[in-house]
């Protein structure tokens, strides 16, 4: 996969380069390349935004600018091209295994009120554009969003995570939130570890973590309860 992000922060994108994302970088999984929006400028101060029309607090990141720096950096190709922003869709799990399946993703990190909508309106007449949030809430820029989804997107590609069984057994791989884990000792601070854990019942294990899954849940985002799709819960689970 190639990943392409535009900012104009590129030193926000050092940890692409780090730890888990690093090593897949060097394995040859993924390229990253981070190009600054202020290579696309044309006069001495470099200028990126603007004042709104309508006027209104902030400032608004100029089309020209955004229009030059995606038509060179998605030259000739028809990437996916991904817009982090509070007023996008959600960010899932599921999107990010869509994004996973795709050769190439460019990011463009908006600042400031954001980039001028005519941006996106352009771009979508040659590419599909995707304006994504990561939450309910507001960053000072899309730099950290992506770094969200690059990572989390990047651990589902084949080669990246050493196990891949992990990212078939996260949190909403079926729908449901991951339930507790353990490792040793097997009492800490009087606190102990479910006795059904160290049965060696790999039937009671798998139950006992499915009913955890459940009940986490049911307590913390029934929300995803509801959106599950209709027979994926058994008829014990249902009992719960
Ligand atoms: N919530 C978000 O994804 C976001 C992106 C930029 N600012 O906020």
């Amino acid at each position: 996969m190639r990943i392409d992000v535009v900012t104009i922060f590129p030193e926000y994108l050092e940890p692409l380069r780090a730890a888990l994302l690093g090593k897949a970088v060097d394995k040859g999984l993924i390229s990253v390349d981070v190009h600054d929006l202020r290579d696309w400028t044309h006069d001495v101060h470099k200028a990126v935004d603007d004042s709104p029309y309508g006027g209104g607090p902030g400032m608004v990141m100029k089309p020209q600018v955004w229009g030059e720096a995606l038509d060179a950096v998605c030259a000739g190709e028809t990437p996916r091209l991904v817009v982090p922003t509070p007023a996008g869709r959600p960010f899932t799990q599921r999107l990010a295994h869509e994004y996973a399946a795709e050769p190439r993703l460019v990011f463009a990190c908006g600042r400031y009120e954001g980039i001028d909508q005519r941006v996106v309106d352009d771009a979508s007449r040659r590419m599909r554009v995707d304006e994504v949030s990561i939450g309910d809430y507001v960053l000072v820029g899309g730099e950290v969003a992506v770094l969200v989804m690059v990572e989390a997107v990047v651990r589902l590609l084949p080669g990246v995570l050493g196990n891949p069984a992990s990212a078939a057994q996260d949190s909403f791989s079926d729908g449901l939130l991951e339930g507790p884990s353990y490792t040793r000792p097997e009492v800490w601070r009087d606190l102990a570890v479910p006795e059904v854990l160290r049965s060696g019942n790999h039937r009671l294990i798998d139950r006992w973590r499915r009913d955890q899954a459940l009940r986490r849940t049911l307590e913390r985002r029934p929300d995803l309860l509801d959106a599950l799709p209709e027979g994926a819960l058994d008829k014990h689970d249902r009992k719960l």
